[in-house]
């Protein structure tokens, strides 16, 4: 008989695994994931079950990687919340199965691990990193960038002055509080777009040549963060080509082009081109929590 699955709570979760050790195994997925044709990484794309009457959906986000026998499924709530609400705008479950048998191994409500290995379409020197929003993805964002990466400054802006105050108070760095996106951006390297937007918050001609804009918010068809000057100019680059056209709004509004997934660039078929503007859409898949579940399971084990 199975073993009953295992609770893991978020306080634990955040105990058991640190991004890094979560990039390397992550970039192998992602490279297997954007091969042609290939069959070792399932991932369809996320089925959405409306829920109007609370502005917000059900986002159902299985993966199976076939290299490491993983078999996952994420099931996330996100809700458009109004300005100055404290209820939460995501929230997740993440189911772990045994694949061969199909019971559920464990049951974890993670922090929603959103790391890329995105220092391939950095500007080489990147001394500026501004970031648009003050939320939980704000904070996961900052916290990784600036533990691998030497900013001179990082600058917030949020759609209220006090979240950016707060967010800066948080911080375990100096960031400075900007009233205008147009001046928080002003000679960026780096802009990290993490809002609930449904219009365009950041618009090209404010952005730097050759700056990276790491696109987090508007994950529906109608939603944008960004506006057409940018997304036409920039190479864009998504986790996945096939929930890009379905899913992005910064896509399919402006009818930019994808120039290549991230997992085409780790597996050498695109190149990281790093010297021009460029925009990495991230929609989120189910193969990060696929891999951060196993990790944080076997840590898991270890432990107890
Ligand atoms: N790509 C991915 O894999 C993932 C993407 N996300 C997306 O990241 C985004 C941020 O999530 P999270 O940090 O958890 O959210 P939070 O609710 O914690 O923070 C949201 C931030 O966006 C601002 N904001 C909200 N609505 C608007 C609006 N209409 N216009 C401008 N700014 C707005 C808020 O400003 P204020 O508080 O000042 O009003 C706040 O700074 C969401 O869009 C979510 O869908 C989340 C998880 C994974
Ligand atoms: O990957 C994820 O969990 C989400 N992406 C957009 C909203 C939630």
């Amino acid at each position: 008989m199975a073993e009953p699955p295992v609770l893991i709570r978020q306080d634990e979760v955040e105990g058991l695994l640190h991004y890094k050790d979560l990039i390397p195994r992550l970039e192998v997925a992602l490279g297997k994931f954007s091969k042609l044709d290939s069959a070792e990484v399932i991932q369809p794309v996320r089925t959405t079950v409306p829920l109007q009457k609370y502005n917000g959906f059900l986002g159902l986000m299985p993966a199976y990687l076939v290299h490491e026998d993983i078999l996952c499924t994420k099931l996330v709530c996100f809700y458009k919340r109004e300005s100055g609400s404290t209820l939460p705008s995501t929230q997740a479950t993440v189911l772990l199965f045994d694949p061969e048998y199909g019971n559920v191994k464990a049951v974890s409500m993670p922090m929603i691990i959103e790391q890329w290995p995105l220092d391939l379409l950095m500007p080489a020197k990147s001394e500026v990193l501004t970031i648009l929003g003050a939320g939980h993805q704000a904070l996961s964002h900052y916290n990784v960038f600036t533990e691998t990466f030497s900013f001179k400054e990082v600058r917030v802006w949020s759609r209220r002055k006090e979240t950016a105050e707060r967010f800066a108070q948080s911080t375990q760095g100096h960031v400075t509080v900007w009233e205008s996106v147009e001046e928080a951006v002003n000679g960026a390297d780096v802009i990290v777009t993490v809002t609930g937007a449904s219009e365009p918050v950041l618009f090209g001609q404010w952005v730097k040549p050759g700056a990276h804009v790491a696109a987090v918010g508007a994950c529906r068809p109608d939603w944008r963060e960004l506006d057409d000057v940018l997304m036409r100019q920039a190479k864009v680059y998504v986790d996945s080509r096939e929930g890009a056209v379905a899913e992005s709004g910064d896509i399919i509004l402006s009818g930019a082009k994808v120039f290549a997934e991230l997992g085409e660039v780790l597996n050498g078929t695109r190149p990281a081109l790093r010297e021009k503007t460029t925009v990495f859409k991230s929609l989120g898949m189910g193969i990060q929590d696929a891999v951060s579940a196993k990790l944080v399971f076997e840590q898991w084990k270890n432990k107890h």
